[in-house]
């Protein structure tokens, strides 16, 4: 028996938009049954990536696989295998909710009975309604549950929470986690960090056309900046000063108080704590924050100040 393919491969993957390159060689490795969240400033080619990867557009070199397909020849079975968000979606029927998911069930292959209500009782979707009359994030529910309904093996979501409220993305991120259960394989992008955090296994940060870093969530957060903050004994504040400085890893250190008997510092640490735990340990320690990652941070330092990671890149 032969492996099972990978969700998607790409290698090299360009796309020009006449002069203009939006993605400048993309390699992607997306196993089966794994959520994988792609983060980008606007114009990173987040977008373009994922409509190749549907044959909405060609690549203007490289080479992509979609289930073990190419997508330019994988046609409609192709296609059924695939569910599908779209970061806009046009819905000007005149239809109502019904009877458009009626319509889609013709293009992406059997749902089974009772999918479509129970999507729509979940994310508080009224079928009866008009879709052109719906507002944003009742359209946008739509055009999740017909991503979502003929339970595809690859689920692509272009900011599959805008527009949605808090408690309808709670159950979003709740489909996601059962259709991981089920051996779906997920490829989302987002704006958020926190909703990447919250539901993928996998990130990959893009910016101006390129990947700059690809990592598990677990180890992004693992070498995230993590601020502490140190209270220490006056006798001894010197030489935890002396001691700290050498620590792996750690930022600057800013003296933010003194009241005579103790001492407070506050510094960053962007690499494990065991170090400088251990560096500070040795001293009359009165007081110790670690605080929790931040991911935001370090996310925003792959971002760069790079003018061309905005839409007028040559
Ligand atoms: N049809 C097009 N014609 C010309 N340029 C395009 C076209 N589509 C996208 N681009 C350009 O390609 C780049 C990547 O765009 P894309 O929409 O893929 O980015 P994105 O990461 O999805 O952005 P956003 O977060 O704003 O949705 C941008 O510079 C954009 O202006």
């Amino acid at each position: 028996m032969t492996e099972r393919s990978a969700a998607v491969t790409t290698r090299g993957l360009i796309k020009r938009y006449g002069s203009h390159t939006a993605l400048h060689g993309i390699d992607l490795d997306i196993p089966r049954g794994r959520v994988f969240g792609m983060i980008g400033p606007n114009g990173a080619g987040k977008t373009t990536t994922m409509r190749l990867l549907l044959d909405i557009i060609r690549p203007s070199g490289g080479q992509l696989q979609v289930l073990g397909e190419d997508p330019r020849t994988g046609g409609s079975s192709l296609r059924r295998r695939v569910g599908y968000l779209p970061g806009e979606l046009h819905l000007q029927a005149r239809v109502r909710g019904r009877e458009l998911f009626a319509h889609y069930a013709e293009i992406s292959g059997t749902v089974r009975a009772g999918t479509v209500e129970s999507l729509a009782d979940r994310l508080g979707l009224d079928l009866s309604r008009p879709v052109r009359s719906l507002s944003k994030g009742n359209k946008q529910k739509v055009g999740l549950i017909q991503a979502f309904m003929h339970e595809p093996e690859l689920l692509v979501l272009d900011e599959p929470t805008s527009g949605l409220d808090p408690l309808v993305q709670q159950e979003f991120h709740a489909m996601l986690r059962e259709a991981k259960d089920k051996g779906q394989t997920v490829f989302l992008s987002s704006h958020v960090l926190s909703e990447v955090q919250q539901t993928a296994d996998d990130i990959a940060i893009l910016r101006s056309g390129r990947i700059v870093k690809l990592s598990t969530v677990g180890a992004l957060r693992e070498s995230a900046v993590r601020h502490v903050h140190v209270v220490v004994a006056e006798a001894d504040f010197a030489a935890a000063r002396s001691a700290l400085i050498a620590v792996p890893g750690i930022g600057e250190l800013a003296e933010t108080g003194d009241d005579g008997a103790t001492r407070a510092l506050q510094t960053t640490i962007n690499s494990h704590v065991d170090a400088f735990v251990k560096a500070i340990a040795r001293f009359d320690l009165v007081d110790l924050t670690i605080e929790e990652p931040d991911l935001e941070e370090t996310v925003l330092g792959f971002y760069g100040t790079d003018e061309t990671a905005t839409d007028g890149e040559r």
